[in-house]
């Protein structure tokens, strides 16, 4: 019998270090996942999407998730705990070097309250001598049982517990083969080539995003989802952009553009500088600002990620 497509979404979480965005570059092949040192103010971020014969599996990143209360506004690890919520599968990455602090249990917390699927991974085990990572394996699976017995009065378990190397692409196959299990029967939703060309656009998206959340500050609380409507070359190598900005509420609306336009034309400036470095070209960039009620809503969200019904 015929194996059916699988598809579906991995969100990534971890500590900063510990090696998600070598995961990420190992798994896929190449270098698409942009590195940034800027402070994580959006809700998710694609990071790839791996597309294999079997199957497809889109990996985002939660930044809510991975700091501490005290950092972040509730709202935001609430919004991280949502999408947790709608993944098929977590992949907890930890450094198997690193003893288990504060971070991963504050992490684990978070993780034991989506319900979902968790899959330990235990990277850098080429820095470890074979025989110490089972003693890690056991500490993870003891301290994850006792926050489970802490917070939900149950037992919790991983899983699926797969050390890897993602440095020298040790494990990646098991991990892949794991994750399979957890995926929904699915068609292929995004094309093959998404990781070339795709990406680049819902990088370019997840700017704008950044600019117009950084500009308005608290006053549009993450009520802004950005589509890239148009990608054109011009004869000269000039690259010309047409982005929609959309928002829940016409109040929201007038605070993005401002007065005049004034904080628009703002946002598009600074959008400008940080694709232009990430395109190499020169960008004219036309933004529009849309109010969209229900962007919210999965279906919104899927269809901006470029799912086809
Ligand atoms: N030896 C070894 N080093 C690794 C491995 N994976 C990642 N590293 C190194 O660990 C450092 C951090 O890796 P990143 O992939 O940037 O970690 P990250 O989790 O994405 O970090 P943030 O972006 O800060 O959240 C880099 O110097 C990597 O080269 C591994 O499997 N083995």
């Amino acid at each position: 019998m015929e194996k059916k497509y699988k598809s579906g979404f991995a969100a990534v979480i971890g500590r900063p270090n510990v090696g998600k965005s070598t995961l990420i570059n190992s798994l896929i092949g190449q270098k698409i996942v942009i590195m940034s040192d800027k402070p994580q103010t959006t809700r998710n971020k694609i990071l790839c999407v791996l597309t294999q014969e079997n199957m497809q599996v889109v990996f985002i990143d939660t930044p809510g998730i991975h700091k501490p209360l005290h950092k972040l506004g509730e709202h935001m690890v609430k919004a991280a705990q949502e999408t947790l919520k709608e993944v098929d599968a977590i992949l907890f990455v930890v450094d198997a070097n690193e003893k288990i602090g504060g971070g991963e249990r504050y992490i684990m917390k978070q993780l034991q309250a989506t319900k979902k699927p968790v899959i330990l991974v235990i990277n850098k085990i080429d820095l470890m001598e074979k025989r110490k990572i089972l003693p890690v394996i056991a500490g993870y699976e003891s301290e994850y049982k006792n926050i489970g017995a802490a917070e939900n009065n149950g037992e919790a378990r991983f899983s699926a517990v797969i050390p890897i190397s993602a440095k020298e692409q040790d494990n990646l196959p098991e991990l892949l083969h794991e994750m399979d299990s957890y995926l929904p029967e699915g068609p292929q939703y995004f094309p093959e080539d998404m990781v070339t060309d795709q990406p680049e656009r819902l990088i370019i998206a997840e700017l704008i995003r950044e600019k117009v959340l950084l500009s308005t500050r608290d006053e549009v609380p993450h009520a802004v989802a950005v589509d890239v409507d148009e990608i054109a070359t011009r004869k000269n190598g000039d690259v010309y952009i047409r982005s929609t900005i959309y928002v829940e509420r016409e109040s929201q609306k007038r605070i993005v553009i401002g007065a005049k336009g004034a904080l628009l034309k703002q946002i598009g400036a600074d959008a400008r500088t940080d694709i232009q470095k990430l395109l190499g070209s020169k960008i004219y960039i036309d933004l529009w600002v849309k109010v969209k009620k229900d962007w919210r809503d999965k279906e919104r969200v899927l269809k901006e990620f470029g799912f086809k019904d």
